[in-house]
């Protein structure tokens, strides 16, 4: 039985990264602040170049802020011993958008599980290490069978990114970071994994980062939503108050391009539609004056529609 916490497991405070020079800097995240608790799952939503994959990279260490810190369970991640952060590297994990390229295509499925137990459980001998897999396999609902004598090519896109999630959960991780884990799936089979990342986070109590440029599915496994735009979160808070009264007019843009499944095709459609679009690309353009009134010196990606 798993208890949520008052306390986040990771938190990272006024954190930001800037690319580029000093004549033209790139603030892929400025200002970063959010915690990440047991049970939960924070959904990161934002377009493509909008800075969610910066601050997934930030909290798995492979960017060091240029300001702000990270704390795991209270402490500074930053100057910590080298047993605490090998504490952490096990402790947060990340599942990628492509499964296959994650995948090492020389080495069965059994060695990509076989090995982290390997590395971070040293408790386990050969035979606790054997019924660890066979664990980790029925987790994400794989028939060991089936799949441990595979190479990744030979499973499908689906089974692929459960090995993923297998494999992070390997070395009993505290933190799940997953970073579009279904965009490069089929339709029919991301449903299942969106399935699997919400018994994860009830049934093992861990905390999830949820990278998504698509609020549909972010609100499937979401408790927690936090929108980010050119490298700021301009709108945060609990999912279903975030989506019926939206506040920041990127938001409600983005809740504008979700396709609404009830609504019906009649002879108005096309002009609806029409409206629709220049409705979006009204928003749009108000987005980008008030970012730039913002930050003069923002890089702007344009949305276009
Ligand atoms: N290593 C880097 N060097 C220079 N610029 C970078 C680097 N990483 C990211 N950026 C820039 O920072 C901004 C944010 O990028 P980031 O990849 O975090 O966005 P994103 O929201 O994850 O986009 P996507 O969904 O396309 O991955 C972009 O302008 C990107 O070009």
């Amino acid at each position: 039985m798993t208890t949520l916490s008052d306390q986040p497991v990771l938190a990272l405070q006024n954190v930001s990264k800037t690319f580029g020079s000093k004549e033209n800097p790139i603030y892929a995240a400025r200002d970063i602040n959010f915690g990440l608790y047991p049970g939960r799952t924070l959904a990161l939503v934002g377009e493509s170049g909008s800075g969610k994959t910066t601050v997934a990279r930030l909290l798995m260490r492979e960017y060091i802020p240029d300001a702000g810190q990270l704390t795991f369970r209270g402490a500074p991640v930053q100057g910590a011993s080298k047993a605490s952060l090998r504490a952490y590297r096990s402790a947060v994990q990340m599942v990628f958008q492509d499964p296959f390229s994650s995948l090492n295509p020389t080495r069965t499925i059994h060695h990509h599980l076989s090995r982290p137990l390997h590395l971070h459980r040293p408790d386990l001998d050969r035979k606790g290490r054997e019924a660890a897999i066979i664990d980790l396999l029925a987790r994400v609902q794989l028939d060991p069978a089936r799949v441990l004598h595979k190479f990744p090519h030979e499973l499908s896109g689906g089974m692929r990114q459960r090995i993923s999630i297998a494999r992070a959960l390997a070395v009993n991780p505290q933190v799940i970071v997953a970073d579009e884990p279904t965009s490069m799936l089929d339709v029919s089979v991301r449903l299942g994994i969106l399935n699997l990342l919400n018994d994860m986070k009830s049934e093992l109590g861990l905390a999830l980062l949820y990278i998504t440029h698509d609020i549909a599915t972010a609100r499937f496994v979401a408790e927690d939503i936090m929108v980010m735009y050119a490298g700021q979160v301009v709108e945060w808070g609990d999912m279903d108050s975030v989506l019926t009264n939206p506040q920041h007019p990127y938001t409600r843009l983005l809740l504008a391009a979700v396709p609404d499944p009830d609504r019906r095709i009649d002879a108005a459609a096309p002009q609806n539609e029409l409206a629709r679009v220049e409705d979006i690309r009204a928003a749009s353009a108000r987005v980008q004056t008030e970012v730039q009134q913002i930050a003069p010196n923002h890089f702007i990606r344009k949305i276009n529609l």
